[in-house]
């Protein structure tokens, strides 16, 4: 079964002339990520690798490309998890940092706590030599009409957060059987200053423990931190579920518990894996044996040779 790895590019409902290029991303994210897996990298490598390059990708709502908050700002989450340790780092709030996803493996790395917010987190990247990029790089055209158009005093609340989610996250095992989690957010459409949302935490955005599996999941902040989606989705898989009976009943629970959407992506450490979601669509993909599986809508899973 090993290695393999899984990516997703955030839940959502995505629109129709989004919804190709959203494939796009993940797709070369995965290969990417399964390459370093099959050179003998490691999980935690292949899963910062992959959300790296979708930080990276102005398509998605995390690095260049992240939503607005509502003074108009970027403020970007991220976590990652190793499954062998349970360490974990992340930062949250985050501003002017290309990758938030390296500088929460450096958090993990370099530091003794597990989560450093906002400008403790842009101070300890400079001591880290991480270079501070211009805010005005990060923002696309896109996202700044979505956040004009969401300052509207007659916008739907619900809709204007359905229209980009985008979040990206990646779950990997490697060739010794070792698994982790990585995810990166731009947060919710309009969010006020300051907000954290379910990615930097532990259990929430992601979890990763060698001797039950990794998930990274994407959806509606609030919620999916009401039921701890990623160590529910674990606890399911812990009393025997499959990663993918786990998602479905972890998802069921938190749409009829508190109405919430979201997706994941799960593994196994013997290298079973699932990509679901409650929302319209989730782009994902994944790739193992030299197979790359793909999807955006229910009931989708192409595949071609990695
Ligand atoms: N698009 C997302 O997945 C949003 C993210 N879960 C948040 O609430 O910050």
């Amino acid at each position: 079964m090993l290695p393999v790895v899984v990516v997703h590019g955030g839940a959502g409902h995505i629109p129709k002339d989004r919804a190709e290029i959203s494939y796009v991303g993940v797709k070369e994210a995965a290969r990417a990520a399964y390459s370093i897996l099959r050179s003998g990298g490691s999980a935690m490598d292949a899963v910062v690798e992959a959300v790296a390059m979708l930080e990276n990708n102005p398509v998605y709502n995390a690095g260049r490309g992240s939503v607005l908050n509502v003074k108009g700002e970027v403020e970007m989450d991220a976590l990652v998890m190793d499954g062998r340790t349970l360490a974990s780092g992340a930062v949250s709030a985050v501003r002017r940092v290309a990758n938030p996803i390296r500088l929460a493996r450096l958090v993990m790395e370099k530091t003794s706590h597990l989560c450093l917010t906002a400008e403790g987190a842009s101070q300890f990247a400079r001591t880290m030599g991480v270079p501070e990029v211009p805010e005005e790089s990060m923002i696309t055209d896109y996202a700044r009409m979505r956040w004009k158009k969401n300052l509207d005093p007659d916008t739907n609340p619900m809709e204007c957060q359905t229209g980009k989610m985008g979040t990206v996250g990646a779950v990997a095992v490697d060739l010794e059987g070792n698994v982790a989690c990585a995810t990166s957010t731009g947060g919710m459409t309009n969010k006020m200053e300051g907000r954290v949302g379910d990615t930097p935490c532990v259990g929430c955005g992601g979890y990763a423990d060698n001797h039950i599996g990794a998930v990274s999941s994407t959806g509606h902040g609030e919620t999916i931190m009401k039921v701890t989606l990623s160590r529910l989705i674990l606890f399911h898989m812990e009393q025997g579920k499959s990663p993918e009976e786990a998602s479905d009943e972890a998802l069921a629970y938190m749409k009829e518990r508190v109405h919430g959407l979201g997706g994941v992506v799960v593994v196994d450490p013997k290298g079973v894996w699932s990509a679901h979601f409650s929302s319209l669509q989730m782009s994902w993909a994944a790739a193992q044996q030299e197979q790359l599986h793909y999807g955006l809508y229910h009931g989708e899973d192409f595949t071609e040779p990695v």
